[in-house]
Parts: structure tokens; C-alpha cells; sequence
């Protein structure tokens, strides 16, 4: 199903024990399509549990998750990527002893489909024009030819994310995209983010960042303690008292008439 006035994804009542700790409970939200929904929540909230719940690479205890109306509760990360939803693993999927091109390339060709011979031809076409488009896209024409473990972190970073975006997915999901950045690349990274956006791409998004979530996000999910805290636009949940406490570790004056 793709319904346009669908959410691209519904999380429902998700929740993952680790022996007797419940990491994640009873969480939900939607992501809306076209937007970019944000996870926030201090250490040890259960941010990366829900990420990794939500991508299949765990399996929860409990509840739902629903990508374009299909459930895809437990799914495996290769069945997600074959509906259209991504992951990025900050840098793991990186092969650094190849080629920035040949990432790009053997991500591209794990998607494309097609039969036999014609299969393989019509395939490899097909991946190299999203290598191409990958490569325009981030600026890596300068590195195409190196291997992926001379480029700098924040080089590493935006190829993981081309890595991510090689089976066009409808739904990218990143991890803490920003991680280890200067602030200059920093920035580049949210304008690109925002540039996938507004070519119709959905992303939800874990991130520690709160000024840059605050900056980027349509709409922001904060966690506490495994549990969904809040969630509303950015502005709303940043003036919220409760995560003011618990996440940003002050609690608001109330305002003086
Ligand atoms: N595989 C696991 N086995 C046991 N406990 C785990 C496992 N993964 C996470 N936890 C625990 O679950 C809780 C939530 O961890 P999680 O990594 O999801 O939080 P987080 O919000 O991503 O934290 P951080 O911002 O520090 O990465 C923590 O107490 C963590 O120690």
C-alpha cells in the first residue's frame, strides 16, 4: 500500500526486554511521509533499541511496526531494505578496503532485479546509474576512486549515508548521522538531509544533537527511561516542562504576566 495520506511508518505499543530490563516500553508514534521524524532522549533512554527494533535488527518482545500499511513486526533488515525502508550503521556497512565507487556499486547491485543474463546486464546498468547519481549527489567525485578508509570522518559519514540511500529507499532511517562531525560538516550534513527531504525521501532519525534536531526535525519523539516522554513539533517539545527536566536537565520558569 502507498497511500499518500498514510503515515510512512506506525510504531504501536513496541517494546523489547533485555532479561528483566525493559529497554523499550510500550512506544509509539507515526512518521509522516515526506518528513523528517526525530528520536531524541538522554543516554540510556532506549533510542538505539527502537532504532534497531524499528530496522529488524532486533526482534521486539511486544507490539508493532507498520511500514506504508504493512506490518513489518520482526522483520529482517534485508526484507525492510526490499520494502523500502533503510538503515544507515554508522560506518559498519563501509567496505574500506574498496573504492568509495565500489560501496556505492555493490550496495546498488543488491537491489536491482531483473532475470538471468538480461537480468545481469539490465542490473549492472541500472546500479551504475545510481552510482553516478549517488556520487553527484554527495559531492564524492573527488574520492571516487579512493578507498573508503583514506576518507576523512565526515567523508565517511556522507558515503554511509549514499551507502543507505543505493536501493532508494522510501524510508531512511540514521543513526546519529552527525556523530564525531565539525561543525562545518556538521552543517553540510543538514542541509543534505533536508535536501533529500524536499526530493520526497521520509527520514526518521536518532540523533544526541538537540540543537541540530531542533533545527532539522518536523516532528520530534523524545524518550525517557525506555518510555515515550513526549513527542509534538520541535518548538512545542522543546517548551514542554517535563523533557525540559528530564532532558535538558533544567525546568522552565512559568512566565510572569
Ligand atoms: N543487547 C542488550 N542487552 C542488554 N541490555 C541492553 C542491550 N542493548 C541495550 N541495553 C540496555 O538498554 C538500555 C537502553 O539502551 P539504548 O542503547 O537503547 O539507549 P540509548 O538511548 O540509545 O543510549 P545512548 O544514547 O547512550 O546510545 C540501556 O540500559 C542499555 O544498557
Amino acid at each position: 500500500m502507498n497511500d499518500a495520506t498514510l503515515p510512512i511508518l506506525q510504531v504501536r505499543d513496541l517494546t523489547v526486554r533485555f532479561g528483566s530490563l525493559v529497554a523499550v516500553n510500550g512506544v509509539g508514534f507515526d512518521a509522516q511521509r515526506g518528513q523528517i521524524t526525530a528520536v531524541i532522549g538522554p543516554n540510556g533512554a532506549g533510542k538505539s533499541s527502537l532504532f534497531n527494533l524499528i530496522s529488524g535488527a532486533i526482534r521486539p518482545s511486544a507490539g508493532r511496526v507498520t511500514f506504508e500499511g504493512r506490518d513489518l513486526t520482526g522483520a529482517s533488515p534485508e526484507r525492510m531494505l526490499a520494502a523500502g525502508l533503510s538503515r544507515s550503521f554508522q560506518i559498519t556497512n563501509l567496505f574500506f578496503e574498496l573504492p568509495v565507487r565500489e560501496n556505492l556499486r555493490l550496495a546498488a547491485q543488491f537491489v536491482e532485479g531483473g532475470r538471468g543474463l538480461l537480468r545481469h546486464v539490465s542490473a549492472s546498468r541500472a546500479a551504475q546509474r545510481r552510482v553516478d547519481e549517488l556520487i553527484e549527489r554527495f559531492a564524492l567525485h573527488a574520492r571516487a576512486d579512493d578507498l573508503a578508509g583514506f576518507l576523512s570522518h565526515g567523508e565517511q559519514r556522507r558515503l554511509e549515508i549514499a551507502v543507505a540511500l543505493a536501493a532508494r529507499p522510501r524510508l531512511l532511517l540514521l543513526d546519529e548521522p552527525t556523530q564525531g562531525m565539525s561543525h562545518a560538516d556538521t552543517q553540510d550534513t543538514a542541509a543534505l538531509i533536508r535536501s533529500l527531504v524536499d526530493d520526497g525521501l521520509s527520514i526518521l532519525l536518532v540523533e544526541h544533537d538537540v540543537d541540530l534536531v531542533m533545527d532539522l526535525s518536523d516532528h520530534v519523539v523524545v524518550m525517557h527511561q525506555g518510555a515515550k516522554l513526549a513527542e509534538g513539533r520541535p518548538e512545542a517539545v522543546r517548551a514542554d516542562p517535563a523533557v525540559q527536566a528530564a532532558y535538558f536537565g533544567e525546568v522552565q520558569e512559568p512566565a510572569h504576566a
